[in-house]
């Protein structure tokens, strides 16, 4: 198989994808940002003809939440006008894009498990410039996955849970908000699901995955201090409790059933997945 050319190799997934290559027997060519900036459209051109590639996988993205809320300039440059390019050059060459897109794209307003199919309704930048790029994607090249996930973890960059275990070594009371309702996410299994649609080649289109089971913000963070043996106080608050820049839905659950149908991918409990993300920072 050729190699695959990752983009935002050095974030979360880019990472566990990096470290998942071997196992699927495939080479997986990330280059750096100063090699390959996402900004510039002759720099996307130049890395996606330097070589034959059996596909681009793009993890590269803008995802600091509230900050796109004061710099939309900055995040659609990344998220919404640079998929549109690599769409544009891997359609040109019949080449499959793999993007990874965001539960952000949903208002939240459902009472149930968001299907591939509802109407995306952003309640933010970083959302909306998401969205725009999942539209630049199916426009611009027809053999696209679009793979939805949310509330990324793992021991590497930024996430919640290392936010969680930095705090609660600092205070042993915090306070998070138990309104907003998602699918807590190893980038380990999000990668394990790219490579899984990337060497098989099923059908193009969009879909969900996202580790199985629910919660809220304030649920993952008692797990974090449970699984981690710290004696740390969560208090249950309201979003209107806490401010902040950007806001977020109150439920983005997102439901697998077309992923788990159309390629047999069946994910792991949250649980089993964040508890090892823990485990792997706490030394364990
Ligand atoms: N994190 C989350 O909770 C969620 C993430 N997602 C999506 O999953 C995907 C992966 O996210 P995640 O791994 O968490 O992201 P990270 O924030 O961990 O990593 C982002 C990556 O994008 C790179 N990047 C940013 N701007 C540019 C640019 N101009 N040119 C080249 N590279 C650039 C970064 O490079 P550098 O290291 O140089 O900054 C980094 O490698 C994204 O599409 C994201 O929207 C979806 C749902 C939830
Ligand atoms: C640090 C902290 C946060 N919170 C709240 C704020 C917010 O509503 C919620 C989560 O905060 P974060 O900023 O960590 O998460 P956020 O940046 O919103 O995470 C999102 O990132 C993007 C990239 C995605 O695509 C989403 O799927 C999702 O993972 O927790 C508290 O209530 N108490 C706290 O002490
Ligand atoms: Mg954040």
């Amino acid at each position: 198989m050729r190699p695959i050319l990752v983009t935002g190799g050095t974030g979360q997934v880019g990472t566990a994808l990096r470290q998942l290559g071997s196992r699927f027997g495939v080479e997986i060519v990330a280059p750096g940002r100063e090699e390959l900036d996402l900004t510039s459209p002759a720099s996307i051109e130049a890395a996606i003809g330097s070589r034959e590639w059996s596909a681009v996988l793009n993890c590269a993205a803008y995802t600091a939440v509230d900050k796109a809320e004061s710099d939309a300039e900055g995040a659609y440059a990344v998220n919404a006008v640079a998929p549109e390019l690599l769409a544009l050059a891997t359609g040109a060459r019949g080449l499959r894009l793999l993007q990874v897109s965001t539960d952000y794209v949903f208002d939240g307003s459902k009472s149930d498990f968001y299907i591939e199919d509802d109407p995306v309704a952003p309640l933010g930048v970083y959302g909306a410039s998401k969205e725009a790029g999942e539209r630049g994607v199916r426009g611009a090249n027809p053999d696209h996955i679009i793979l939805r996930t949310a509330w990324v973890v793992s021991p590497w960059g930024h996430n919640f849970v290392k936010t969680m275990l930095r705090l609660g070594a600092e205070r042993k009371q915090l306070r998070v908000v138990a309104d907003q309702r998602g699918c807590p996410t190893s980038a380990i299994d999000i990668a394990d699901a790219l490579l899984t649609i990337a060497t098989e080649r099923g059908p193009a289109g969009t879909y969900h995955f996202v580790n199985a089971g629910e919660a809220s913000w304030c649920e993952l963070a008692r797990f974090v201090f449970d699984r981690a043996g710290m004696d740390v106080d969560v208090e249950a608050i309201t979003t209107d409790d806490y401010p902040t820049p950007a806001k977020r839905p109150a439920n983005s659950r997102l439901s697998t059933d077309k992923l788990q149908a159309t390629f047999g991918i069946r994910p792991r409990p949250w649980q089993d997945a964040v508890g090892e993300v823990v485990d792997t920072l706490m030394g364990a």
